[in-house]
């Protein structure tokens, strides 16, 4: 039986490498598949990966419609076995339920990847109905770490190396930038809470809080 999968896990744990895994394997075996993503750092209509692979993808725009693509490639005679969708937090709460019916009204599978929650601990719209209507979510088995050396469960948005905690949910970027640019860090739920990057952590240890003792 045809399943919505959601594989989902912070930035940076393996999600665009296994979504180019899975493709892989499955277009191995004979089975034939499309990719689709939405806003991925490398440019639109490209899903990329930090270990150097990429491919050419659907890019999804706000009023693309899943259900009606796939029809009208089967209309016209083409074979669809099963979709990839990376970035799948991007995707729209109605774009979502179009997948749900994509794999029961037409018996295909659909792999979706992506974050859970953004710099604020809040849900997005895609990572919230697919959470709702997956058949399974599974979470990877690559832990990204903190830099506590703990498990990262959550995304921090920097400037500076400084988290911020205001601003637009949707900012383009990545975990390794310049100190002057926006960018992510992901954070165990303790330092997350305590807004404490690796960055702001080095800097308490370098400033300790009492004085140095003076001599007479
Ligand atoms: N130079 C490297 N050598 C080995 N693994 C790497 C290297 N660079 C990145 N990775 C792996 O790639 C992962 C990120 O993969 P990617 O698919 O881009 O993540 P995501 O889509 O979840 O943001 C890292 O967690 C790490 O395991
Ligand atoms: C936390 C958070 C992330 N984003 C963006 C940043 C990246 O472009 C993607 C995540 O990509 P990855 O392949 O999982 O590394 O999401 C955002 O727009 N808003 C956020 O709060």
């Amino acid at each position: 039986m045809a399943e919505l999968v959601f594989f989902s896990g912070t930035m940076d744990c393996g999600k665009s490498t296994l979504a180019l895994q899975m493709d892989h394997n499955h277009a191995a075996r004979g089975r034939k598949g499309i990719i689709f993503t939405r806003h991925d750092r490398a440019g639109a209509a490209t899903i990329s990966s930090r270990l150097g692979l990429r491919a050419d993808a659907v890019e999804v725009t706000e009023d693309f419609e899943f259900q009606a693509h796939v029809v009208h490639l089967l209309s016209a005679g083409g074979k669809v076995d099963y979709l990839i969708c990376d970035e799948a937090q991007f995707f729209s709460a109605d774009q979502i339920d179009q997948l749900a019916r994509v794999v029961d009204e037409l018996g295909i599978d659909v792999y979706t990847f992506g974050i859970t929650t953004d710099f604020r601990t809040k849900l997005f719209p895609g990572s919230q109905r697919l959470i709702e209507l997956a058949d399974r979510v599974e979470v990877l088995q690559v832990e990204a770490l903190c830099w506590c050396g703990a498990r990262a469960t959550h995304n921090a948005r920097t400037v500076g190396g400084v988290m911020v905690v205001e601003g637009a949910q949707v900012v383009i970027g990545d975990v390794a930038v310049n100190e002057d640019e926006i960018g992510y860090e992901v954070l165990c739920r303790r330092h997350h809470r305590r807004r404490l990057t690796a960055a702001t952590s080095r800097a308490a240890v370098l400033s300790p809080d009492v004085l140095p003792f003076e001599a007479r």
